[in-house]
């Protein structure tokens, strides 16, 4: 180490994008820190994915049940306030876990909000930090609808803790938030309305998947409400009218989810001479800002790929070993999948259909209906529909799937996409039948 600073490395924030990286460092001999404000482990394991989808285990085993025709009989239902109690034994297991683990790794932590000084010297409460290398992985906080009665929406942090199921829900926004929490509530027995200032859901996805997403869910009894600004929300006792340009919806329970925002604000960026903009940490090919002391990783980077903990984790590792000289390349990501965790769920990876469709001189598109499968029929599934997309070399370059097991044919499918597999070593894997695993690479052959 550089006997000028107090660290070698030091993180601000201690989400993914720091701590799935870090402890490589310590164990190269790196003096390293952890600048966290809030809870160790960031968004993910507190207020995100983690949360999220222990609530929403128990929608998914009663969406099974009412599809059995009758296998299963009597009446099931979502105990939420048991089903929230769990969520939190589980979640709150994870900061401690995280922390312990971190200072095992031999990483200190520093509690306190952290800004800039100059490109080596941060501020922590009436503290300074020096490291030779920062990395920003402040993540992302959710983007708040300013308009009158704005104090009575909630963000998505606030909705991972709803204390009991709200007789009407409305739903600002029909990105992954919106559709998961719309997906969970209509279950748990709300009736919900989902608001979206345009006509599509989910732009991520490929249109015609994400309509039918949003067709399967309005099927189940969500509202859909399209081509709709929200204009105020006016307090009525003890419930809510939110008044838009299609007319007024009542709401117990008003969940704003209409995006999210980088965390660039308080951290004096301009001063340490940091560009970034309202998308975020502008950086180079090897995740270093403007200044090259300076990196950035996770859901704070302005990027094209997706921001989710898999590619924040592979940003993490991917910064640790750069700093550590054992990474010289640019950084190449690979196929990312990403999956809506709705029932049903939709997933992808690789190629799209857009760019398939407008390539056709490289691309060939495969329509596949799921319940062509018999296997489908085992966990009750009822409909689901697939696109394939291969070069003209017959490689996988890329899936779309909506059905209840989409993440997981998508997952399976995914090394093949990664390291493009010939029809020749696909038909070297013999995977465990049944299961899904041998259903989604059977399919490929
Ligand atoms: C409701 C929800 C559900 C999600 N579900 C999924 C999912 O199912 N799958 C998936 O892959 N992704 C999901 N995501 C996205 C995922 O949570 C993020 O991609 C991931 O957490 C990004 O990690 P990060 O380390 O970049 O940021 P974060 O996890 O947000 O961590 C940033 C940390 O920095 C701290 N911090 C910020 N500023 C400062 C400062 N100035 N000083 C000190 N500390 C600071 C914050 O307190 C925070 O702990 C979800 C997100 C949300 C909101
Ligand atoms: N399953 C997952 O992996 C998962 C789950 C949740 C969140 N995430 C991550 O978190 C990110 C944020 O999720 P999100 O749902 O908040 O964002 P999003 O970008 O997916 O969706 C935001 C939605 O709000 C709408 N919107 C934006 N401004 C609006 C306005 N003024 N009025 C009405 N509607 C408006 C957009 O049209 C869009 O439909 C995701 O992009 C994803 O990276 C991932």
């Amino acid at each position: 180490m550089s006997h000028t600073y107090d660290y070698d490395v030091v993180f601000i924030g201690a989400g993914h994008g720091a701590f799935d990286g870090a402890p490589a460092l310590t164990a190269a001999g790196k003096k390293v820190a952890f600048i966290e404000e809030d809870r160790v482990g960031g968004t993910c394991p507190n207020w995100g994915c983690n949360a999220k989808i222990i609530l929403e285990a128990p929608t998914k085993l009663l969406s099974e049940i009412r599809q059995s025709d009758g296998v299963i009989d009597g009446q099931a239902h979502i105990n939420w306030p048991k089903a929230m109690q769990r969520k939190q034994q589980i979640i709150d297991g994870f900061a401690p876990a995280i922390q312990k683990g971190m200072e095992g790794a031999g990483i200190h932590f520093i509690f306190g909000h952290a800004s800039f000084v100059d490109p080596h010297t941060l501020t922590v409460g009436d503290k300074q930090v020096t490291a030779d290398k920062i990395v920003i992985a402040t993540g992302q906080h959710s983007h708040r609808l300013d308009i009158p009665g704005k104090e009575f929406l909630h963000d998505s942090k606030d909705f991972l803790s709803i204390p009991e199921v709200p007789a009407k829900m409305v739903i600002i926004g029909a990105g992954f938030i919106g559709l998961e929490a719309a997906a969970i509530m209509q279950a748990a027995g709300s009736q919900v309305t989902v608001i979206l200032r345009d006509q599509q859901a989910l732009p991520a996805f490929d249109r015609s998947y994400s309509d039918q997403l949003v067709k399967a869910l309005a099927q189940k009894g969500v509202l859909f409400i399209k081509n709709t600004q929200v204009e105020r929300v006016e307090e009525n006792g003890s419930s809510y009218s939110v008044s838009t340009t299609t007319g007024s919806f009542p709401a117990n329970y008003i969940l704003d989810a209409t995006g999210r925002v980088p965390n660039t604000a308080n951290l004096n960026l301009e001063q340490a001479g940091i560009d970034f903009d309202q998308k975020g940490i502008i950086v180079n090919d090897y995740l270093q800002t403007s200044q090259e002391n300076v990196y950035a990783t996770g859901d704070v980077l302005k990027k094209e790929q997706p921001k989710l903990t898999p590619t924040a984790t592979f940003e993490s590792q991917y910064v640790v070993s750069h700093i550590l000289g054992e990474e010289k390349e640019a950084i190449h990501y690979p196929a990312i999948a990403q999956t809506v965790f709705t029932t049903p769920r939709l997933a992808q990876a690789g190629v799209s259909i857009d760019e398939a469709k407008a390539h056709p001189d490289q691309y060939d598109l495969v329509e596949q209906d799921v319940m062509a499968d018999w296997y489908r029929l085992v966990d009750f599934e009822k409909a689901g529909q697939r696109t394939l997309i291969y070069n003209k070399n017959k490689q996988l370059v890329g899936v779309i799937e909506l059905s209840d097991k989409a993440e997981d044919v998508v997952n399976a499918m995914l090394p093949a996409i990664e390291f493009g597999y010939t029809q020749k070593q696909l038909k070297r894997l013999v995977t465990i039948f049944p299961s899904i695993g041998y259903s989604a690479l059977d399919n490929l052959g």
